[in-house]
């Protein structure tokens, strides 16, 4: 696929200034260009400050921009919309609730009656291996538990646009690899266009179907790399020759900016 019909995101040279309190502006990010097609995987990894979190919020309609255009679907976005969902590294729980509650707030919001919200609570429940869970509280669940509620939560709203910030990133090790390996299983029972922003360089090349690699002050895309390891992917993946060859490639590229800051300055 390919074209802007096909574009579940789509990004066409962004620019982004913040303004701080003295007046004194910051361009955040300078004419980025970033498309995330339906049903695709996409990542996003550079180094702190490079504008992934700007990017995220602009595409969730709760950041402007000041030059270029955003779109979701083919349309041009001018605030949230119910087919965009935001899974946070926070999880953003509501801890007087309990799971199912939580899971099932956003339907609430939109006024869908409590037996049927339930229902598609407890089936995305079970989907995310929290099906005992239901009337647990938040704060007597792991932090990888809590992630799975904030994915069922994020799911429950039926978004085709699932906007991912950092969700794995305050988890244990192990369960990290879990939790990736069990994102892709439900991903791919989905027709979901996934922008996944990471720091985690075998992550980004684990999930996706594209990692783009931005650079810093202004944040720019530096590069997209084309993961062409097949699906399903699963732990033989991670010891695969190409896997190591891709994560090697992205650590390449970050490396230069890390060690020398100016290797990669926007012209
Ligand atoms: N509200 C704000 N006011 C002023 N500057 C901001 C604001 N939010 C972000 N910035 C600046 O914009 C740039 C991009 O920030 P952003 O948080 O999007 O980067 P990031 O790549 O997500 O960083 P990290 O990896 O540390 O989360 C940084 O230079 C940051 O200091």
């Amino acid at each position: 696929m390919s074209g802007k019909a096909d574009a579940a995101i789509s990004i066409r040279s962004v620019s982004k200034y913040y303004v701080s309190g003295n007046g004194k502006k910051t361009k955040a990010l300078d004419s980025v260009d970033l498309t995330v097609n339906r049903g695709e995987f996409v990542s996003i990894i550079g180094p702190s400050g490079c504008g992934k979190t700007t990017m995220l919020k602009m595409v969730g309609g709760i950041l402007g921009w000041d030059h270029g255009e955003v779109e979701v679907l083919g349309k041009a976005v001018e605030g949230p919309g119910p087919e965009r969902a935001t899974v946070f590294q926070s999880f953003a729980l509501l801890p007087w609730m309990t799971v199912i509650d939580n899971v099932s707030f956003g339907l609430k919001v939109r006024g869908v009656a409590k037996p049927e919200r339930y229902n598609i609570a407890r089936g995305l429940l079970k989907s995310v291996g929290l099906g005992d869970f239901e009337h647990a509280y938040p704060r007597q669940l792991s932090g990888g538990m809590q992630q799975r509620v904030g994915l069922a939560r994020a799911l429950a709203v039926s978004p085709q646009v699932l906007l991912m910030d950092e969700p794995f990133s305050a988890i244990d090790a192990q369960t990290r690899l879990i939790l990736q390996t069990d994102l892709l299983d439900i991903w791919s029972k989905t027709d979901l266009s996934v922008l996944f922003i990471t720091h985690a360089m075998d992550e980004a090349v684990f999930l996706s179907d594209k990692v783009v690699i931005m650079g810093a002050r202004p944040g720019h895309v530096t590069e997209v790399i084309d993961v062409d390891l097949p699906r399903p992917r699963n732990e033989a993946t991670r010891r695969d020759s190409r896997f190591v060859e891709l994560t090697g490639r992205v650590w390449d590229r970050l490396r230069g900016m890390i060690t020398d800051p100016n290797a990669d300055v926007a012209a």
